[in-house]
């Protein structure tokens, strides 16, 4: 499997790098950075810091047609989707990272996808994954008793909020317990707003320093509380599930799918 990376001089773009090659069955043969860089025609892997791989950085998706068949994306949600339409007209396959993605954007995921294979997730970490899954099963069972909190904390530099990982934890426990996140969801509360309401879902942010990314779902009722944690302490985590989706994209030639489907949880 030919990959190419998309933003590849960022933060995930040089953790991907390093994924794919430490990875079997895939090879790194494009890399994509933001028209107008100094780093155009630097080594991709000189530049993510795993040693020359002989793959020039080119500032066009178009410029590399001919070189790659999947793009893994993490970027941001404009040049994601621009980056979408262009693999659905060409027959690439996309695994997509970015969060952020507004509700059209996310439709438009089943759009393309009837045209290439999609993969779309917003945490790629097998951890994470597996917490979507045992809170189906928290929150079932602990019902309408406990109040939902879901507090996360990230770096300095992220730029959405909440984490697009932290909304699917809601939109997992909302589901569970048949309420619709979009009415529930009450976020980053402040003045003199009044006693909680029993079905709400509260969404709390932190931003601060280098934190790479942790997740706290609290349900707390009269007596006890339950907390479900995932704390990631590297980007390789996220890395290395998407180049795992990657691979096991090689087997679909439409569709969408997410780390669900990847690691076989549905
Ligand atoms: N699903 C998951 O598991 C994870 C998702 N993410 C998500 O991934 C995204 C990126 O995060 P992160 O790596 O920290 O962010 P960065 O800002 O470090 O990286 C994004 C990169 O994309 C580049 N870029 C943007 N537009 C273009 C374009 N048109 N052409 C080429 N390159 C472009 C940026 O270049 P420039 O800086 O020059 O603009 C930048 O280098 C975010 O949405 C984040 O939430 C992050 C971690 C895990
Ligand atoms: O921007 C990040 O860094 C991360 N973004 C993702 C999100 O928004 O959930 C995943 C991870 O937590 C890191």
């Amino acid at each position: 499997m030919r990959i190419a990376v998309m933003g590849a001089a960022g933060r995930m773009g040089k953790a991907l790098i390093e994924a794919v090659c430490q990875a079997e069955g895939v090879s790194l043969t494009a890399a994509i950075i933001q028209p107008g860089s100094t780093l155009i025609g630097a080594d991709a892997g000189e530049v993510a810091g795993v040693g020359k791989l002989d793959v020039r950085l080119v500032d066009q998706l178009s410029k590399a047609v001919d070189d790659f068949d999947l793009l893994i994306d993490f970027t941001s949600p404009e040049t994601t989707m621009e980056n979408l339409d262009f693999c659905a007209a060409h027959g690439k396959k996309i695994v997509i990272g970015t969060t952020g993605l507004s509700d059209e954007q996310k439709d438009h995921l089943a759009v393309c996808a009837e045209k290439t294979a999609v993969m779309f997730a917003p945490n790629m970490s097998v951890g994470v994954n597996v917490c979507f899954k045992i809170l189906d099963i928290v929150a079932r069972t602990l019902g309408d008793d406990y109040d939902i909190e879901i507090i996360e904390t990230h770096h300095r530099h992220k730029v959405d909020s909440p984490s697009g990982t932290a909304l699917r934890l809601g939109e997992v426990v909302a589901d569970a317990l048949g309420r619709d996140l979009k009415e529930c969801a009450v976020y980053g509360r402040e003045g003199k707003i009044g006693a909680r309401t029993r079905k709400e879902i509260g969404f709390e942010t932190i931003r601060a320093g280098d934190v790479v990314g942790d997740h706290t779902v609290m349900f707390a009722t009269e007596g006890e509380r339950v907390e479900i944690t995932h704390k990631a302490s590297s980007r390789m985590t996220f890395a290395k599930g998407a180049v795992r989706a990657a691979g096991w994209l090689a087997g679909k030639s439409t569709g969408q799918f997410d780390m669900q489907d990847v690691l076989d949880l549905r």
